[in-house]
């Protein structure tokens, strides 16, 4: 379980996180998801005491990480793939991380065959594409079995075989019982992979709930309805307290009535119907607007 308490932090005038409270619980993956420069990778940082917070705390499994010893075992993170010396080996690259961390040599080769690697074991890192230090990174995090898992964009550069495949890999971690937290700027990526949403815009929490909790609560179903008598349906609406709008194919966009109500509206007032179609924004359109009044991030500006 991770736990985060209050947690701030500064980098000159610039407050990447700014007291986040939120608590990630095991047995499920946690999509982890803001806009760019929402400070993700902060409060990563944080957790693996690779910065130290302005003010607040970072608790994994009830200790501060950087108060573990051979911390592979306890915690594994995929924050940077490129972040790797890519004059070794995978297989060279991977028993200095068992080596330093107590780990057997045999667990590489497992990891290594879990990650789809085993065949470019002896390759030099420098010639991987992305795609391939995506999978060496999480080969890493694996290693020592840890109980809780970072990942920071780890769908960066991976085709849509790899993209499956790290999804069902999320999945089984955490239907193993382990506490796995995947960070994205993409919901599109999300949806898919996380049972449970922590969104962060500017360093602040905005939602912290399941993915059926978010969608139910986000997501907006309108009723588009066809009529040749666009203005006597639009005061009927009014009327009823329903909100209607335009599409920009000259058709009625009603939020507020079910089809059924609508529909019912229209015949009780005489206004004929030809088209009654349901639509509901994505999740995608339900993250943008729940974090757009947090969007200020342009180039050439501070904040
Ligand atoms: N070492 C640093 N020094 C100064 N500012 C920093 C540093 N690290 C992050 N920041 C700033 O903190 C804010 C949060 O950045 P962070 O990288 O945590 O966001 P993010 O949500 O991970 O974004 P992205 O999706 O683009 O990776 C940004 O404004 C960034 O410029």
């Amino acid at each position: 379980m991770i736990e985060i308490r209050d947690l701030t932090k500064r980098y000159g005038r610039t407050t990447a996180v700014d007291r986040l409270t939120l608590t990630v619980r095991p047995g499920h993956v946690t999509g982890f998801l803001g806009p760019n420069g929402a400070g993700k990778s902060t409060t990563l940082r944080l957790l693996l005491g690779l910065h130290r917070p302005t003010s607040g705390s970072t608790l994994i499994d009830g200790q501060r990480f950087a108060a573990r010893r051979r911390g592979l075992r306890h915690v594994g993170a995929l924050l940077d793939a490129g972040d790797v010396h890519g004059g070794r080996s995978a297989r060279s690259h991977l028993r200095a991380l068992a080596a330093s961390n107590a780990i057997g040599r045999s667990r590489v080769d497992e990891v290594l065959g879990e990650v789809g690697l085993t065949g470019v074991a002896g390759r030099r890192i420098g010639g991987f594409s992305l795609g391939m230090k995506q999978r060496l990174g999480i080969a890493a995090a694996l290693l020592g079995d840890p109980p809780t898992l970072l990942f920071d964009e780890p769908f960066n550069g991976l085709d849509p075989a790899g993209v499956r495949w790290v999804r069902e890999l999320f999945r089984r971690l955490a239907a193993e019982g382990r506490t796995v937290l995947v960070s994205s700027h993409l919901m599109s990526e999300m949806e898919q992979t996380a049972q449970h949403l922590v969104v962060i815009g500017r360093g602040e929490l905005i939602a912290d709930e399941s993915l059926a909790e978010f969608a139910a609560r986000s997501v907006q179903t309108q009723v588009v309805v066809r009529t040749p008598d666009p203005a006597a349906l639009t005061v009927a609406v009014r009327e009823v307290g329903a909100d209607v709008g335009t599409t920009p194919e000259g058709a009625l966009m009603v939020t507020g009535l079910s089809p059924t109500a609508l529909g019912d509206l229209a015949f009780t007032r005489g206004i004929p119907v030809h088209e009654l179609i349901t639509r509901s924004t994505s999740l995608e359109e339900a993250f943008m607007n729940l974090t757009a009044d947090r969007v200020d991030y342009r180039a050439g500006e501070h904040r």
